[in-house]
């Protein structure tokens, strides 16, 4: 479902990822771990398209997408959310995943204007029931008219995780997800993401939630993989304790 294939990046004489391949099947949750300057954040860029590999290629649901863009990648079905989450401050919240849909021609848009009214509003109930649900499931549905600008950090991740479920994603990508929510966000956290019939990706510090939420663990040391195991292996291995579980 995600295949990394001989990917290297480098930023001058910086070595951000060294020859990485490893490969996510289809509906697996992997956790991507490892020190500051691992690499981590540059490995999500290039299997989003937002960074071309210097070498090797990425696959996506089987189709070669090294050189794509980052906007055919989302048409494939690729969401991310950010260490630090991006969400639209002037905008409520409802409105912030409802526009998420937009642009897939889930109703809205110039499309939205060649068809009747009826099914406009037909499509425009659809596609409020959908952002409803996105934010029932996420705990935040009690602030749907609130603007994302106005919320505290893990509030805003929330609805960036909305944002992020809503059109049913096949390929997630979870930058840091934890970071600024509390103990019962954060389970609320790792129970939407179980939910999801989607193949993940999930970069985090807290290890605790990587052995927890994720069937296989990627460890990077350096910008090379060091490990890549299931999690009880991945606690045991001695490489691994050296160069981040301490
Ligand atoms: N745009 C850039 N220009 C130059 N060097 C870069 C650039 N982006 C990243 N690097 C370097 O590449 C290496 C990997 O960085 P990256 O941000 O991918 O690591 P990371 O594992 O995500 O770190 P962190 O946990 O601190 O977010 C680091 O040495 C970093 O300094």
């Amino acid at each position: 479902m995600i295949d990394i294939t001989g990917v290297s990046v480098r930023f001058g004489g910086v070595h951000a990822l060294t020859d990485v391949s490893f490969a996510v099947a289809e509906g697996q949750t992997c956790g991507v771990i490892g020190p500051n300057g691992a690499g981590k954040t540059t490995l999500f860029d290039v299997v989003t398209g937002l960074r071309r590999p210097t070498a090797g290629s990425v696959r996506l649901r089987d189709a070669d997408v090294t050189s794509a863009s980052a906007v055919r990648r989302a048409r494939l079905g690729v969401r991310r959310t950010f260490q630090r989450p991006q969400v639209f401050g002037r905008l409520t919240v409802m409105d912030n995943v409802l526009s998420a849909l937009e642009w897939h021609g889930g109703g809205g848009g110039l499309a939205a204007d060649l068809v009747g009214w009826r099914s406009r509003r037909r499509l425009e109930a659809r596609r409020r029931e959908r952002a409803t649900d996105a934010l029932d499931r996420c705990g935040i549905a009690d602030l749907r008219d609130a603007y994302a600008a106005d919320l505290p950090i893990g509030r805003r991740r929330m609805v960036e995780l909305a944002r992020a479920i809503v059109d049913a994603p096949s390929v997630l990508l979870l930058d840091e997800p934890t970071s600024g929510l509390d103990a019962d966000q954060a389970g609320l956290f790792a129970s939407v993401i179980r939910g999801l019939d989607a193949t993940i990706l999930l970069v985090e510090h807290d290890v605790g939630f990587v052995m927890d939420a994720c069937e296989r663990i990627v460890v990077l040391d350096l910008g090379k993989v060091i490990a890549d195991a299931v999690p009880a292996e991945i606690r045991e291995d001695p490489a691994v304790r050296a160069a981040y579980l301490g």
